[in-house]
């Protein structure tokens, strides 16, 4: 065995600038092989044209480019790493094979199953933090246990940012590529019609992929970041900064945006503390879903488990004109046409849909997350599965359940003069605004647009009496 030869295994870490694990793969080894495995466990359950799956094929390209450019190549395969990533290490005979950590519960079983398969031939998985600053049990509460609540756990998170220098370290790879070795033979990438996957035109979503595209979107942010806290809930301006999907896929390395910050804004300004502390909502979550794993299958509050959902026809009815955007509730309408076509959605606009489904329709918040799972391009199952029970109030650190977002007053707040709404719905551009947060108060209703399908006070009611019951 060659205890000087590694594989680099990238997954949600699709770059080759400030990898933790590829830095750990090169400072360990004299030959590294790096690979993609593009996973058909997961992609043989997608739709032929997934956004996603476009992002991440153009993002490969760019890392296998940056790595050739380094003197290293990347390998592309296919089919189940489970079987793929033990059989490439015993091809090449190596002993270590380097990854960076993953914290959602499928991907630990992938894990496990694999570092048990190489440990049987005496090799070894390494995984290495990446994905987020401070990750599994690095920030505990005072009696060394997982934070539930996110204001002590972000009071706590940002003092070890500030004692910790190491924590954005630059793991500078480029300086290591002398240890790249002799490049294996095969595709550096495999093209998106052989995968089975549609072209998508990216740039016409405004998705740009790889480091070159998560550079440029966090540029123009830095523009701007200032006002934050200003325009971040304005649904008709781009207020936020777009960084969702490639936080979700690691085009950009989360530390080289925290340094970044430090150099180019004033930290003290309120909208970079503001974007501050909702990066540490996503760090919140991936440790409440690391530490708390059984919060994907259920609510974190267990009593809400029994809460008693509409069930049967009226409920697939009420959920599928959520997903079609056909409520009768123009924001909420807006904002499933925005999902449906673009896979984004803004986050306020996140919160109204959702809110409207659980506490509204009354729809049991599961479903709600397995379609944003399906749909967003940003999709993160702690980050997903965390909100979705903030919103249905069974979640660690949840709003109350009698707080529910009023469709009608969060759409003349959020989008006074309904540019969001006529953007999403252009058959309502000629109504007033004031017709587009309250419908039902029209003499006339909206032609060719759905009446109500409840009416808001009486749905109110029932679900007081629905949270009431527990
Ligand atoms: C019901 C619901 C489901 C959601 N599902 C996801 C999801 O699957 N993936 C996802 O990344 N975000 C999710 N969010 C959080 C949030 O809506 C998105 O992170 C945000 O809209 C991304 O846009 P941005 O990058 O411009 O955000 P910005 O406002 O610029 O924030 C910067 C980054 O901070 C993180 N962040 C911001 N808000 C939150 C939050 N509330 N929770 C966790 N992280 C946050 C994200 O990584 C985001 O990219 C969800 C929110 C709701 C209400």
């Amino acid at each position: 065995m060659n205890d000087r030869r590694s594989i680099f295994w990238m997954r949600r870490d699709l770059r080759a600038h400030d990898n933790t694990a590829l830095h750990a793969a090169l400072s360990a080894s004299d030959e590294v092989i790096c690979v993609f495995v593009y996973d058909h466990t997961i992609l043989d359950d997608l739709p032929k044209a997934d956004r996603r799956v476009a992002f991440i094929h153009a993002s490969v390209e760019e890392a296998g480019a940056a790595l050739a450019k380094m003197g290293g190549k990347l390998l592309a395969l296919e089919g189940d790493p489970k079987k793929v990533i033990p059989e490439l290490a015993r091809r090449h005979d190596v002993r270590r094979v380097f990854a960076n950590d993953d914290y959602e519960p499928e991907a630990r079983r992938r894990d496990d199953a694999i570092g048990e398969a190489l440990a049987r031939e005496d090799r070894e998985l390494v995984l290495t933090k990446d994905q987020v600053l401070l990750h599994k049990d690095e920030v505990l509460s005072q009696s060394n246990a997982p934070y539930t609540r996110f204001t002590p756990y972000y009071r706590a998170w940002l003092k070890r940012l500030g004692e910790d220098e190491g924590v954005l370290r630059d793991f500078d790879t480029a300086a290591l590529g002398k240890h790249f070795g002799t490049p294996p033979t095969g595709p550096s990438n495999i093209p998106l019609a052989r995968l089975g996957f549609d072209d998508i035109d990216l740039d016409g979503l405004n998705l740009y992929p790889g480091t070159s595209g998560a550079r440029r979107v966090f540029r123009e942010f830095l523009g701007k970041i200032g006002d934050y806290m200003k325009t971040r809930n304005d649904l008709a301006i781009p207020g936020t900064s777009g960084l969702d999907i490639h936080l979700r896929f690691g085009t950009m390395s989360i530390r080289e945006i925290f340094r970044e910050l430090g150099k180019h804004v004033d930290t003290r300004n309120d909208g970079v503390n503001g974007w501050i502390r909702e990066v540490c909502w996503r760090e919140f979550f991936s440790q409440l879903l690391h530490n708390v794993p059984r919060v994907a299958d259920g609510p974190y509050l267990e009593k809400y488990a029994k809460l008693d959902w509409v069930k049967g026809g009226a409920s697939k009815r009420r959920l599928d004109a959520w997903k079609g955007a056909a409520t009768g509730y123009p924001i909420v309408d807006a904002a499933m046409t925005q999902l449906n076509q673009t896979g984004a959605m803004h986050n306020r606009a996140r919160l109204i849909a959702a809110s409207f489904l659980v506490k509204i329709l009354g729809v049991d918040w599961r479903e709600g997350e397995a379609y944003f799972a399906l749909k967003l391009n940003d999709y993160d199952q702690a980050s997903n599965n965390g909100n979705w029970q903030w919103v249905a109030s069974t979640g660690a650190d949840a709003q109350p359940p009698y707080r529910i977002f009023n469709p009608s007053s969060q759409s003349k707040s959020y989008d006074p003069d309904a540019r969001y709404i006529k953007h999403w719905l252009p058959a309502l551009e000629s109504i007033e605004a004031r017709h587009l947060h309250e419908p039902w108060l029209r003499e006339e209703p909206i032609p060719d647009y759905p009446a109500p399908i409840v009416d808001y006070a009486a749905a109110l009611e029932e679900c007081k009496r629905r949270y009431a019951a527990i």
